[in-house]
This record gives structure tokens, C-alpha cells and sequence, in this order.
């Protein structure tokens, strides 16, 4: 099912949350909404549920106009941080719940079969006698999931349904959520604030700003081609360098970068750690060592360049380098923002 946001605001008393947001999308698709706390993400999650109506502009799911379909027909499932199982049903009472209240009439059998087979699919078999305090936060989420995809939802909204949990269950339940959705199919719109959960799990990342859209592409795009120094620092450290344009090349102290379309004068630059070097001798950016810290992939320099400015580089883990140090910092890619 094709979902279309065609203009949508919303705004709550005088305080605008969405601003005429428009957004395509494609059936089967799973789009993760990306952006900081306040950016409109839930409020937009909630219009397309149906649970928080727009006050300007359409929501269509395929070529209907869903604006006035209630909650309950729109047939989507919710999976959300805070939307608790009950707790005096058992795992397999929870995931029928939907399907006994279903206006989709169903035998106990067939209901039966098909908990078992939604608590297979979410690899929970054999749990569905338990409460849901016997089994762990990750499990949960995993009911829940179960619960909302027992009455065939042609819409799948998820609303950082994996805040709660810790880096490594989180990083599992993600993965596997994205077999699940390979398996099934179902559209499915994603809320996160979390970076690497949604260029991890999406299709396409569409990144908010105070209500407003500022970027979608595939997780490659918004990567590699950030189309602004938000969505830069947004995804992932960034370090920043004040420079000056001249004949498209940025310069900052003994460093330059390449810097097509961007007319003369004041820029800043912006690099991931990983993408400047350090060297003892040569060209760049006259700088001296801070601190080493020693992370699982390589090692970080914290380091102070001339102009004052601190950096942070990651080089390979063998690089002797040590507090103190001098040395000069090159700049190996970087995108260069006009200072607006
Ligand atoms: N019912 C409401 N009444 C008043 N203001 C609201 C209401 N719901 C949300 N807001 C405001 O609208 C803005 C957007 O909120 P929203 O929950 O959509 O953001 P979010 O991006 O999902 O943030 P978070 O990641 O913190 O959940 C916020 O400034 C919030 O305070």
C-alpha cells in the first residue's frame, strides 16, 4: 500500500509541529523518519495512523483519501517504545488480541494457528504461555511486533520501537526486523533519532528539522552527498573547519579541498574523522596531539590545529602516536557549506 502526504501541517495551539511536509511512500517500502528530539517525526507517524488529524493538506494510503478513515479501518499496526503488552494476558493472548476484536471473524483454531505461526515467524515459539514480565524488553518488542502484524496490516508504523533497549539487542532486533520485512513485504514507516538504526534498517531516510523536511534519499545519498552542514553533523561526528573559497578550492591553513560550485569566500568545512589523516612531516594543517583513544576499529587523535580550532582523526591502530605529538592534519574528503 502507497502512502502519499500531499502539504501536511500541523500545529498544536499557536506552536507549528509539521510544516507542510510532503512525502511518497512506495508500497513495500520501509522509509525510517530521522531527525532530532522535537522534529515533528511522531506527530507525522501519528497523522498517517490516524490518531492526530492534519490540519492542512491530505494523506492518501494508495489512490484513497485516508483523511476520514478512522483508526481502527485504516489497517495499520503499531509497534511503539511505550506501548505496553498486557500484562495479565499471556504472550499468545496478547498476539490474538487483535484478532478477536477483529471485525474479520475467525475460528479459535484458526486463531490458535496462527499465533504459533506469528510467534515462529518472530522466533518466540514455544514463549506463548508466558507473561510478559517472564520474558525480556527485546522479547516484547518482539510480541508486539507479533501483535500488530496478526491482523494483516497493510501499514506498518514503528515508533522507536527499540528506544528502550540496549546497543547490542537493539542492533540484533533491527536486523532481524529487516528480514521480516523482507519476508512480508509490509510499507513500513520507521521514527527514530537514531542515526545508525535507520542507515542500518532503510529502504530510504528522510531527515526532519523543526517539522520540516531537509533531506530523503537512499541511506548511500544522505551519506555521501549531504545537502546540508545539518545533515552532515546530524548523521555522524563531524569535525568543522572555517576556510575560504577561492576558484572553487577550499583552504584552510596548509590544507585544501576541492570545492566545485562554491563561489569565493568564507565556507566551513566539514570531514568525518575518518576522512583526514595525520602525518609527521609534509603538507596540512600544522597541528599537535591532545589525546589518543584506542577503540575497537583503529585509534583516535583529539588534536588542537593552529588556528585553534580542535579536530578528531581516526588512523589505524598501529600508528605510533602519542600526547603532545606535532604533526599536520590533511584534509582526505570533506564538504565544504558556504557561512550563510
Ligand atoms: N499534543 C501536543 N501538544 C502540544 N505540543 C505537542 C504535542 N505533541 C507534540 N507536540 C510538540 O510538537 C513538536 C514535535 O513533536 P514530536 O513528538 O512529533 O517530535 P519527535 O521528532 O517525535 O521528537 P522525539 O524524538 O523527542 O519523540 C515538539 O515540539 C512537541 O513538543
Amino acid at each position: 500500500m502507497k502512502i502519499t502526504l500531499d502539504q501536511v501541517v500541523k500545529t498544536f495551539d499557536t506552536f507549528r509541529a509539521v510544516h507542510g511536509v510532503s512525502l511518497e511512500i512506495e508500497s513495500g517500502e520501509l522509509v525510517a523518519l530521522l531527525g532530532p528530539s522535537g522534529s515533528g517525526k511522531t506527530t507525522i507517524l501519528r497523522m498517517v495512523a490516524g490518531l492526530e488529524y492534519a490540519d492542512a493538506g491530505s494523506i492518501h494510503f494508495g489512490d484513497e483519501d485516508a483523511t476520514n478513515i478512522p483508526v481502527r479501518e485504516r489497517g495499520v499496526g503499531f509497534v511503539f517504545q511505550h506501548y505496553a503488552l498486557f500484562p495479565h494476558m499471556t504472550v499468545g493472548e496478547n498476539v490474538a488480541f487483535g484478532m478477536k476484536v477483529s471485525k474479520v471473524r475467525r475460528s479459535k483454531d484458526e486463531i490458535a494457528r496462527r499465533v504459533e505461526d506469528l510467534l515462529r515467524l518472530v522466533r518466540l515459539e514455544g514463549l506463548g504461555n508466558r507473561f510478559p514480565t517472564q520474558i525480556s524488553g527485546g522479547q516484547r518488542q518482539r510480541v508486539a511486533l507479533a501483535r500488530a502484524l496478526a491482523v494483516d496490516p497493510k501499514v506498518l508504523l514503528l515508533d522507536e520501537p527499540f528506544g528502550a533497549l540496549d546497543a547490542n539487542v537493539r542492533r540484533d532486533l533491527r536486523r532481524w526486523l529487516r528480514e521480516i520485512h523482507d519476508e512480508l513485504g509490509i510499507t513500513t514507516l520507521f521514527v527514530t533519532h537514531d542515526q545508525e538504526e535507520a542507515l542500518d534498517l532503510a529502504d530510504r531516510v528522510v531527515i526532519l528539522n523543526e517539522g520540516r523536511i531537509v533531506q530523503q534519499g537512499t541511506p548511500e545519498d544522505v551519506c555521501r552527498r549531504p545537502g546540508s552542514a545539518f545533515v552532515m553533523k546530524f548523521l555522524g561526528d563531524t569535525n568543522r573547519l572555517a576556510g575560504t573559497v577561492t576558484g572553487g578550492i577550499a583552504r584552510v591553513s596548509g590544507a585544501t579541498v576541492p570545492a566545485p560550485g562554491v563561489g569565493d569566500g568564507p565556507v566551513e568545512i566539514l570531514a568525518r574523522p575518518v576522512d583526514l589523516g595525520w602525518a609527521t612531516a609534509g603538507d596540512g594543517i600544522p597541528a599537535q596531539v591532545a589525546r589518543v583513544i584506542d577503540q575497537p576499529q583503529g585509534r583516535r587523535i583529539l588534536a588542537r590545529i593552529e588556528t585553534g580550532e580542535a579536530v578528531e582523526l581516526d588512523v589505524p591502530a598501529d600508528m605510533q602516536v602519542a600526547a603532545s605529538d606535532h604533526g599536520y592534519v590533511s584534509i582526505l574528503r570533506g564538504n565544504v557549506f558556504p557561512v550563510s
